[in-house]
């Protein structure tokens, strides 16, 4: 969408997977969906580094709404869980420096049964442009699919009307993929970025799904993505309970490969040090938001390793090798430059460095040199590749 707005993926933390649809505040306070828990997000975001390593989004997702809308026909938060109400919220989370995400739903009525926007457009655009609302996640439950693009097109234009810049994240795709395939480019000119497919989960199964299933539609996927619209494979879930240590890498390695929204869904209050690093590391998110703003791809599979690649700026490639045996201990991937689809980055050399596993400069590498890396099982490991440029400044 060309209003000015995720020119690189948008970075931030979202209720979602984490906190779902909790809103028994009496049993579990600390952890149900009130206010309390976006302003305690706010404050922990900007304490510990998350604001300043590019994570800007606090995203409120479904289960805040009242269940009816108001005498104007508006919609508001929950009296008892939000009693500031949403203005307030979004002024409190402006004055830490960052941006408020809500939700909506394109249909009759939200996922988790809160009343939809079908019909209310203009008026629910205009209440989150007058909330100070800065990103708008629209899903696209109870709706009927032939009517799911118009619906997503006048979210989009009310938004625009309204003056305010909001970044609109759209479920468009997903809603109607078991249909048709959708149209991405209508899809691109619509939304800032679009769930393709269904909802991750914390477990290394459902990233793995997500991986498949996105590789195996890369062709239609890909040239859909670049600054101001990206494919979004849904929420990171590091720091939670599912994935080990080598598979939680392994999900932030290939969402920064693949050009995907940073949304995090876990609990920043209480989260370990090594899962913190891991979302901070300023060499990853450097992948991610590259200013070339091109989604990365599968390139191959061998011997249960996958090697995907992204192309990115001032003649660099990042690489990511997955190791998919998930039996036996860690294995040796052997990286011959020249064996890679794009090798002409490193004709006749290169300079590489490893980020994951762990940070190592591998140094200068002519085209036909060979590299062990060693990957745990379910592991990734994650390199750069810089062309070396001649004297005149062009490749070789
Ligand atoms: O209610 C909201 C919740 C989250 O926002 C997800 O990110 C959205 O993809 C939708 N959503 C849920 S649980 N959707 C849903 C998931 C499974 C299902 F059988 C019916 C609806």
């Amino acid at each position: 969408l060309d209003n000015g707005l995720a020119l690189t993926p948008t970075m931030g933390w979202l209720h979602w997977e984490r906190f779902m649809c909790n809103i028994d505040c009496n049993m579990d306070p600390q952890n149900c969906i009130r206010e309390e828990l976006y302003m305690q997000m706010a404050d922990v975001m900007v304490k510990e580094g998350w604001l300043e390593a590019g994570y800007e989004y606090v995203c409120i997702d479904d289960c805040w709404p009242h269940h009816q809308r108001d005498a104007q026909g508006r919609l508001q938060a929950d009296p008892k869980r939000f009693p500031s109400g949403i203005k307030k919220l979004a002024d409190y989370v402006h004055s830490r420096g960052l941006k408020l995400g809500i939700y909506a739903d394109v249909g009759s009525m939200t996922c988790g049964g809160y009343p939809g926007s079908l019909g209310y457009y203009e008026t629910d655009a205009k209440t989150f442009a007058e909330w100070g609302v800065d990103l708008l996640k629209f899903d696209g439950c109870y709706m009927n699919w032939t009517m799911l693009g118009e619906g997503y097109k006048n979210m989009s234009r009310a938004l625009n009307q309204t003056g305010r810049s909001i970044v609109y994240s759209c479920e468009w795709p997903l809603y109607e993929w078991p249909f048709h395939e959708p149209n991405y480019t209508a899809i691109r000119e619509t939304c800032n970025h679009w769930r393709n497919f269904a909802d991750v989960y914390d477990s290394w199964s459902s990233v793995k799904t997500i991986l498949d299933w996105t590789a195996t539609n890369q062709k239609i996927l890909t040239p859909a993505a670049g600054p101001g619209g990206w494919n979004d494979p849904d929420m990171l879930v590091i720091g939670n309970f599912g994935l080990s240590h080598s598979q939680q890498q392994s999900q932030m390695a290939l969402w920064a490969i693949m050009a995907a929204p940073l949304l995090m869904s876990n609990d920043l209050r209480d989260i370990c040090p090594k899962s913190k690093e891991l979302l901070q590391n300023r060499r990853i998110i450097g992948i991610s938001q590259d200013p070339l703003g091109k989604q990365g791809y599968r390139t191959g599979t061998v011997d249960s390793f996958e090697m995907w690649e992204r192309p990115l700026s001032g003649a660099r490639l990042a690489l990511a090798i997955l190791n998919r045996q998930e039996i036996g201990g860690p294995r040796g991937f052997p990286l011959t430059l020249a064996t890679l689809p794009s090798w002409q980055y490193c004709n006749p050399r290169c300079n590489v460095t490893q980020i994951l596993p762990t940070y190592q400069e591998l140094g200068v590498q002519a085209l036909f040199s060979k590299q062990i890396l060693k990957i745990n099982p379910s592991g990734t490991a994650l390199l750069t590749v810089t062309q070396i440029q001649d004297y005149s400044g062009k490749g070789y």
